[in-house]
C-alpha cells in the first residue's frame, strides 16, 4: 500500500509506533526497491556507459566521416570551384566569342547589306548595260541577218554558186588525232592550221564560205540554211546542191544521212523532199503538183539507172537543153512520189543498185556519183500556168588523189575515172568563173549532167566537206581551194521555169510535131544515101568518060563561082525541108582540110520568101556516138504575123531589147583551146558602103595564102589592152605587133584588106579591146549571098593555123537589121559540138530561138546550114 492510501486509511491519530513501524514497514520495499533500483542504476550506469562509449565511438566515427566527408566535399568543392572557374572561363569566352561573332555576325551583316546595296546597284547596271548589250545584239544580229539576207540576194542577182563547208567530227578510231582546223566563225570563215608547220604567217590559211558548219552541227541545221534554196523548186527554179570532198570527209552523210537512218539524222535529201510534200501539201488549193524522182550514177563515165528493178546496166544518154520535159536523161525511170515513205523505199532501191566498192581509205567509200534528180511540175489552178522546177542532189565520190588509195586494177581505174571527171568539174568551174567564151562541159558526163545546173539559170550550192585529222591537210587544203574557186562563180540571176498554160500547150505540139519530123528526117536521110549513091554512079560514070575524052578543067579542083554557089543555094532552098537537111548535116561533120580554104563560120536564114509559113528548125548534129537521135523543131511563124524568117525576126527584135548585134560564138574542138585561155573572137566594122547597105558588118576575105593571111586590125588599144592586162602573152603579143604595120589611121595592115577590129570576147579581166595571140592570127570575113550576117574566125593556136590544128573559133553575128537582137548573151548557150568533132554549133536564145552554125571548109557549104529554129524546149 502507498503512503497516500495509509494517509487515507489512517484518519485517526496516530502513534509513534505506528509510525514508527509504519514507517519501518515503508521502509524495508523501499530499501528492497532501493537495492533494485542501486541495481537498475548500476546497470544503467554500465549500460549508459557502454551506451556512451559506443555513442562517443559512433560519435567519433561519425566525426571521421564528417571529416572525411567535410575533406571530400572539400575537395569536391575545390574540384568544382576549379571546374567553375574553368567553365566560367569558357563561358566567358565563349561569351566573348559570341560577342565577337555577334559583332562580326553584325558587320557582316551591314558588309552584306552594304553589298547587297552595292549588288543591287551594280546588278542594276549590268541589268541596264546588258539590256543595252541585248539591244545592241538584237541590232547587231539584225544586221547580220539584213547583211546575210543582203548578201543572198546579192548573191542571188549574180548567181553565185553558193559554198557551204561542213567539218565531220572525227570519229572515234581518230578521235586521237590533232586537228588542222584552227578556226570556224560565225560568218563562215574556216582557218586551216597545218600541223606540220611552226606556228607563224605561213602555218595557217583562212577561207570564208556563205557558211561553215563545224563538227556539232546538226544535220537539221544544216538543212535549215539550205530549206529556202530547195523550197525555190516549186516556183519553178531549177536547184543544184551537190556534196563534194574527199572520200570519208562526210558527203554521204550530209546528204543522206547515216546507215542507221533515223528521222532525226536524215541528210538534206529525205528532208528535202520531206519537205517539198508538206508545202504542196499546205499549198493543194492554189496549186496541184506532180513530184517524180530520178536516181542516177555515173560509174567509170557510164550513166546509170540507179531505179532499175530487173538488174540491167543500160547506159544512158544525157541531152541537156533538148528535152521538153526538162529531163536530162530522158531514158532513167523517173518514178513519182507522194509521200516521204515512197522516197525511202526508191533510195533503198537506188542504195541496192550503186556501185560501192572498197578502198584502203574508206571501207564504205562510193567509188561513183550519185545523182537524185527530183523534179516536180506545178501547175497554178487559177492561171493555168505551169512550174516546173527541177532539184538535183549530187554526191560525189572522194576526190582524193589515186596514189592515195593505193588501188589497183579495177579499183584504180575507177579512181581514175572519178579524178578525171572531178578534174573536168574543175576546168568548168575555172571556165565559169574566168568567164571564158568556152566552158568544156563535154569532157566528162559529170560535167555533162550538171551543166544546166552549172552554166544554166539555175540556183547551185556545193556542200564542201573536209576531215579534220592532220593527215588529211593536204587533201583538206586542196578541197578548201577548189571550195575557194566555186564560190567565185556567177551564173547569172536564177530563173523560174514558169510558163502559161497556152505556151505549154504550144510546147507539148512543138514536142511532138519534134517526133514527126525526127522520123521523117531519117527517112530522108535515108533516100538522100541512096540518091548520093546515085549520083556518085553517075559522077563516076561522067568522070570515066571525061578520061576517055579530052582533058577538062574540070579534073582539077576548083572553087565555084559565086553565081553556082547561089544556084547551089537555091536548089538547097527549093528541098528546104528534105534532101538537104541531111545532106547538111553530113556537111557539118565535115571537118575542112583545105588550108587554102578560109574556114568560115556561116550563119543563113535559109528562107523561101515564097514561103509563109516558115520552118524554123533546130537540129543536133553530133556524131551518132555522142547523140544518135537528131532532134527537130519546127515552127510555124505565120502566127504572130510574121510571114518568113525575117519578118519573124524583126518582131522578136522589136519585142525585146537585145544587148547588140553579136549573138553568139563558137569553137570546136575545145580539147584544144580549153588547154589554151585564149578566147577571142573578132568583130570587124562594114569596110564598104554596098556592103553597109547590104547589112553587112564584114567584109567577105580570102587570105592570099595561109601563111600570109589578112590582117587588118585597128586599135592602138588592142596594144594598151594587151598591156595593162599583165597577161603572160604580152611580150609575145608585143613581138607580134611589132611585124604588123599600121597605116595611117592606125589599122593594122597584112595585106590587101583593112580591118577594124571592133571587139572582142574574152576573159573576165578584159572588159573591152582585143586579144589576139600570136603568131597566127587570122580573120576571116565570109560574105553570105544573102547578106544577113557576117562571121569571122580567128585562129588561136600558136605558130598553127586552123586547118592545121583542127582549131575553130568563131563568132557570127545577125544584120542589126533584121538581125535577132535577142539576148544571146552567154556563150555557154552556144551549143559547141565540138568533141563530136563536126564542127557545128547551135545557139538559142531565153525565149527559145535558136541559130545553128556550121564551120565548114568551103563557102558552099555555107549555104547548106538552116540555122533559124526555135530551141527544142525543155
Ligand atoms: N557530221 C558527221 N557527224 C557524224 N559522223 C559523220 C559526219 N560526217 C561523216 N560522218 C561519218 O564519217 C564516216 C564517213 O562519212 P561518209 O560515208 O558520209 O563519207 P563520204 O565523204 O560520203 O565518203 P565516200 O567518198 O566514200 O562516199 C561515216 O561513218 C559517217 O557516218
Amino acid at each position: 500500500m502507498s503512503l497516500k492510501e495509509e494517509e487515507v486509511d489512517n484518519d485517526k491519530p496516530m502513534t509513534f509506533q505506528d509510525s514508527r513501524h509504519q514507517i519501518d514497514n515503508n521502509k524495508q520495499p523501499d530499501d528492497k526497491r532501493l537495492l533494485h533500483f542501486g541495481d537498475a542504476k548500476k546497470d544503467m550506469e554500465v549500460e549508459s556507459k557502454e551506451l556512451v562509449l559506443s555513442l562517443q565511438s559512433q560519435l567519433t566515427d561519425s566525426y571521421k566521416k564528417m571529416q572525411e566527408m567535410e575533406y571530400q566535399s572539400n575537395r569536391l568543392k575545390a574540384t568544382l570551384r576549379e571546374k567553375d572557374d574553368k567553365w566560367q572561363k569558357s563561358l566567358s569566352r565563349l561569351l566573348k566569342g559570341t560577342q565577337d561573332l555577334r559583332w562580326a555576325q553584325l558587320d557582316a551583316k551591314e558588309e552584306i547589306l552594304r553589298l547587297q546595296f552595292d549588288w543591287k546597284d551594280q546588278l542594276k547596271n549590268f541589268g541596264e548595260e546588258l539590256q543595252t548589250l541585248v539591244a545592241a545584239a538584237s541590232g547587231y544580229h539584225k544586221v547580220l541577218a539584213e547583211n546575210r539576207q543582203l548578201y543572198n540576194e546579192v548573191q542571188d542577182l549574180k548567181g553565185n554558186i553558193r559554198v557551204y563547208c561542213r567539218v565531220r567530227p572525227f570519229l572515234t578510231k581518230d578521235s586521237t588525232k590533232q586537228t588542222t582546223i584552227d578556226y570556224i566563225g560565225e560568218n563562215g570563215e574556216l582557218v586551216l592550221a597545218n600541223p606540220g608547220k611552226p606556228v607563224g604567217k605561213d602555218s595557217r590559211r583562212s577561207f570564208t564560205f556563205n557558211r561553215c558548219f563545224d563538227t556539232k552541227s546538226l544535220q537539221e541545221e544544216v538543212f535549215l540554211d539550205t530549206q529556202p534554196l530547195i523550197r525555190s523548186v516549186l516556183d519553178g527554179f531549177n536547184v543544184c546542191i551537190f556534196a563534194y570532198g574527199q572520200t570519208g570527209s562526210g558527203k554521204t552523210f550530209t546528204m543522206s544521212g547515216p546507215t542507221n537512218m533515223t528521222p532525226t539524222n536524215w541528210g538534206v535529201n529525205y528532208r528535202a523532199l520531206n519537205d517539198l510534200f508538206e508545202i504542196t501539201q499546205t499549198r493543194v488549193h492554189v496549186f496541184r503538183y506532180e513530184i517524180g524522182v530520178q536516181m542516177l550514177e555515173i560509174y567509170n563515165e557510164q550513166v546509170r539507172d540507179l531505179l532499175v528493178t530487173d538488174g540491167s546496166h543500160k547506159k544512158l544518154e544525157i541531152r541537156n537543153n533538148s528535152q521538153l520535159n526538162g529531163l536530162n536523161v530522158p531514158d532513167a525511170n523517173i518514178m513519182p512520189v507522194t509521200s516521204t515513205d515512197d522516197v525511202l523505199e526508191l533510195m533503198k532501191l537506188g542504195q541496192k543498185n550503186r556501185a560501192v566498192g572498197s578502198t584502203s581509205l574508206n571501207d564504205r567509200s562510193s567509188r561513183s556519183h550519185s545523182v537524185v534528180t527530183v523534179h516536180v511540175q506545178g501547175k497554178d489552178l487559177e492561171s493555168g500556168s505551169i512550174f516546173r522546177g527541177s532539184l538535183h542532189l549530187v554526191d560525189l565520190a572522194g576526190s582524193e588523189r589515186v596514189d592515195k588509195s593505193e588501188v589497183t586494177g579495177d579499183r584504180l581505174k575507177e579512181a581514175q575515172h572519178i579524178n578525171k571527171s572531178l578534174s573536168a568539174l574543175g576546168d568548168v568551174i575555172s571556165a565559169l568563173a574566168q568567164k571564158n567564151g568556152h566552158v568544156p562541159y563535154r569532157n566528162s558526163k559529170l560535167t555533162q549532167l550538171l551543166q544546166d545546173s552549172l552554166g544554166g539559170q539555175a540556183k547551185t550550192l556545193m556542200f564542201v566537206h573536209i576531215s579534220p585529222d592532220a593527215d588529211s591537210f593536204g587533201e583538206t587544203m586542196s578541197t578548201l581551194k577548189f571550195a575557194e574557186r566555186v564560190a567565185t562563180v556567177e551564173l547569172g540571176a536564177a530563173r523560174s521555169n514558169k510558163e502559161s498554160g497556152e505556151i505549154q500547150i504550144l510546147k507539148d505540139q512543138v514536142y511532138q510535131l519534134k517526133e514527126v519530123v525526127a522520123k521523117r528526117d531519117a527517112e530522108i536521110a535515108i533516100l538522100n544515101n541512096t540518091i548520093k549513091e546515085q549520083l556518085e554512079k553517075a559522077d563516076n560514070i561522067a568522070n570515066t568518060e571525061k578520061v576517055k575524052g579530052k582533058p577538062t578543067n574540070a579534073s582539077k579542083p576548083r572553087r565555084r563561082t559565086s553565081n553556082e554557089a547561089q544556084a547551089q543555094k537555091g536548089r538547097k532552098t527549093t528541098t528546104e525541108n528534105g534532101n538537104a537537111n541531111a545532106e547538111n548535116r553530113q556537111s557539118m561533120r565535115k571537118i575542112p582540110g583545105d588550108k587554102k580554104t578560109p574556114s568560115s563560120l556561116v550563119l543563113s536564114t535559109g528562107h523561101d520568101p515564097e514561103d509563109s509559113t516558115e520552118h524554123f528548125e533546130s537540129s543536133s548534129a553530133c556524131s551518132p556516138l555522142d547523140s544518135p537521135t537528131e532532134n527537130k523543131v519546127q515552127f510555124e511563124v505565120s502566127e504572130d504575123g510574121a510571114v518568113n524568117v525575117f519578118e519573124k525576126l524583126k518582131l522578136l527584135k522589136s519585142r525585146r531589147k537585145g544587148i547588140g548585134k553579136r549573138v553568139g560564138s563558137f569553137d570546136s574542138h575545145h580539147s584544144l583551146l580549153e588547154h589554151d585561155d585564149v578566147s577571142e573572137y573578132v568583130k570587124a566594122k562594114p569596110l564598104n558602103t554596098t556592103q553597109q547597105e547590104a547589112g553587112l558588118v564584114f567584109d567577105t576575105t580570102t587570105p592570099a595564102s595561109p601563111s600570109q593571111p589578112e590582117r587588118n586590125f585597128t586599135c592602138q588599144e588592142l596594144n594598151d589592152t594587151f598591156q595593162s592586162s599583165g597577161d603572160d602573152t604580152l611580150s609575145s603579143f608585143q613581138d607580134y605587133t611589132q611585124q604588123l604595120k599600121t597605116d595611117s589611121n592606125g589599122r593594122y595592115v597584112a595585106g590587101a584588106k583593112k580591118y577594124d577590129v571592133v571587139a572582142e570576147m574574152g576573159r573576165s579581166n578584159q572588159q573591152s579591146g582585143l586579144r589576139l595571140r600570136p603568131p597566127s592570127n587570122m580573120v576571116y570575113g565570109q560574105d553570105l549571098a544573102n547578106g544577113s550576117f557576117e562571121t569571122v574566125l580567128l585562129d588561136t593556136i600558136g605558130g598553127q593555123n586552123a586547118q592545121d590544128t583542127g582549131c575553130k573559133r568563131g563568132s557570127f553575128l545577125l544584120n542589126s537589121d533584121v538581125g535577132l537582137d535577142e539576148d544571146f548573151g552567154d556563150e555557154e548557150a552556144f551549143e559547141s559540138r565540138g568533141t563530136c568533132q563536126d564542127d557545128t554549133a547551135s545557139l538559142y536564145s531565153d525565149s527559145g530561138m535558136s541559130a545553128e552554125a556550121e564551120n565548114s571548109g568551103s563557102v558552099d557549104q555555107n549555104k547548106k546550114v538552116r540555122p533559124n529554129s526555135i530551141r527544142p524546149q525543155k
